[in-house]
C-alpha cells in the first residue's frame, strides 16, 4: 500500500519531482511513500512528509485511489502544513512546486498519477473559489 498526499496551500499543490530510482526520476509525484506494517495511513503520510519536506502536516480526507500494480494501490488524501507559515524542502526530491490547477498539465507526472489531475484540479478550483 503506498500513501500520498495532496498538500495544498492556498489555491496550490506541491508536486515533487523524483530523484530516484533511475526509472522514475525526472517524473513528477505526490509526496508520500509506503505504508509500514502496523502503520495507519495517516501515520504513514506524516511520516512520509516529515522525512521528504522535513515538515509536519495535517492530514485530511482521502479523496482518490489509483491501482499501480496488481495488489498495491496508491491511495490519496488532502492534506495541509500543520504550520501554515512553514516551508517544505526538498529533501528527497530532485525539486518540489506549488502547482496551481492550470500548471498540472504541464507536468511529467508519473504514469499513474495521470488519473489522478481531474481530482486534484477540481480539489484546487474549489480551493480558489473558497478563497483560500
Ligand atoms: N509517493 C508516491 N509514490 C508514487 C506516486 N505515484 C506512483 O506511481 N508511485 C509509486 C512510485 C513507487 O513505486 C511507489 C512508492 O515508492 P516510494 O519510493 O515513494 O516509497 P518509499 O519512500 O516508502 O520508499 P521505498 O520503500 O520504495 O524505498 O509508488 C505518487 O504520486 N507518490
Amino acid at each position: 500500500m503506498v500513501v500520498g498526499a495532496a498538500l495544498v496551500r492556498g489555491a496550490r499543490v506541491l508536486a515533487a519531482r523524483r530523484s530516484h530510482p533511475a526509472s522514475l526520476a525526472g517524473y513528477w509525484e505526490l509526496p508520500g511513500g509506503r505504508v509500514e506494517p502496523g502503520e495507519s495511513d495517516d501515520d504513514a503520510l506524516r511520516r512520509e512528509l516529515l522525512e521528504e519536506l522535513g515538515c509536519a502536516v495535517v492530514v485530511e480526507h482521502r479523496i482518490a485511489q489509483v491501482e499501480l500494480a496488481p495488489g498495491t494501490v496508491l491511495r490519496v488524501y488532502a492534506a495541509s502544513l500543520a504550520d501554515p507559515a512553514g516551508e517544505p524542502r526538498a529533501v528527497e526530491h530532485g525539486e518540489i512546486r506549488w502547482v496551481p490547477a492550470e500548471g498540472l498539465d504541464g507536468l511529467a507526472w508519473l504514469p499513474a498519477d495521470l488519473e489522478l489531475l481531474p481530482e486534484l484540479r477540481r480539489m484546487l478550483t474549489r480551493a480558489g473559489a473558497a478563497g483560500g
